[in-house]
């Protein structure tokens, strides 16, 4: 087998847009339905053989005119990320009957995390579930370093390439802050569930890099949570607020509630110093919140005490 040197289409040119062609990607599965799209699992074999690699196709469903300007800004945002705790880009491919483009990208076998910890719960220690953290908050900080906000961390947001790493996918909802603000001002509020927006981002549809902070906080619940759907963020604050009330009044009334310090409550047996944590990530006040790079040193702290 050839070492796919000739195979590559462009091998001259810098791959800056690794161009896929259409005839060569054979449709396996799709994987899920996201924002905004659907994911397909598909092998891009040139040579016919199915020696070709496994890979995720995010496809734009609709062709509403402002998806496919937000498609193509995700398509120019992920080809720019580098970085070991976010999924790798591999290209393009320009669908030419369905003048369409689909984003390739690297296939991660192991799934969502939500799905991972359901499947594996029984076999994931404290030390994992802290890695899993530590390496979220990396791929964060890398983020940040680049002046992305993400908007939409979540543990449904987060995949899983093997039984020791994790990568952050998904960039639908992420914005640039401009070099001369500290944060990203929505003009309408998005779809996302407001049970991972920070207070500010509720009401007043701020994100910064202190509103994916809070975020983080949220993610970690879910994950010392083991992502146990009937332990949820949503599930959680709605038993709190109570489910009469509907979506619109539901940001307020959480709104309320944050401001009246409730929080969501320590999953059961996490680690004090893990809740803490949390409650770091969940000051009110956003300029309270810790950045992902202490955050980083206390997650490391914090694996020392659960060192065996
Ligand atoms: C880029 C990428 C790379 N590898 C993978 N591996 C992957 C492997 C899998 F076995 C599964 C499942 C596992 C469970 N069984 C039942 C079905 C297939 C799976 F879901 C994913 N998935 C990627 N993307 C992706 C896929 C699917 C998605 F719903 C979303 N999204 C999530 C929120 C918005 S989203 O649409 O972006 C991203």
């Amino acid at each position: 087998k050839s070492d796919g040197f000739w195979r590559r289409p462009n091998m001259f040119k810098k791959q800056q847009q690794d161009v896929f062609e259409e005839r060569y990607l054979r449709f396996i599965s799709i994987l899920g339905k996201g924002n905004f799209g659907s994911v397909e699992l598909c092998r891009y074999d040139p040579w016919g053989d199915n020696t070709g690699d496994l890979v995720a196709v995010k496809e734009l469903q609709s062709n509403k005119q402002a998806t496919v300007a937000d498609f193509q800004r995700e398509i120019q945002t992920i080809s720019s990320l580098h970085c070991d705790y976010i999924v790798k880009y591999k290209g393009i491919c320009y669908s030419t009957g369905r003048l369409s483009t689909k984003l390739v990208m690297e296939y991660l076998p192991y799934g969502s995390l939500i799905g991972y910890m359901e499947k594996h719960r029984q076999n994931v220690c404290t030390r994992r579930l802290l890695l899993f953290a530590s390496q979220i908050c990396k791929g964060m900080e890398y983020l940040q370093s680049m002046r992305y906000v993400h908007r939409d961390l979540a543990a449904r947001n987060i995949l899983v390439a093997s039984d020791t790493l994790v990568k952050i996918a998904d960039f639908g909802l992420m914005k640039i802050i401009p070099v001369d603000k500290e944060y990203y001002r929505v003009t309408q509020p998005g779809e996302s569930p407001v049970f991972w927006y920070a207070p500010e981002s509720i009401s007043e549809l701020k994100f910064s890099h202190k509103s994916d902070v809070w975020s983080f906080g949220i993610v970690l619940h879910e994950l010392f949570s083991y992502c146990d759907i009937s332990r949820n963020p949503k599930r959680l604050c709605i038993q709190k607020i109570g489910s009469y009330v509907q979506s619109p009044s539901m940001a307020i009334h959480l709104v309320n509630l944050l401001k009246d310090n409730w929080r969501l409550p320590a999953p059961s047996q996490c680690p004090p110093k893990v809740h803490s944590i949390m409650m770091q990530c969940w000051e009110f006040n956003s300029e309270d919140r810790p950045s992902f790079s202490s955050l980083q040193d206390l997650i490391e702290n914090s694996l020392l005490d659960e060192r065996e």
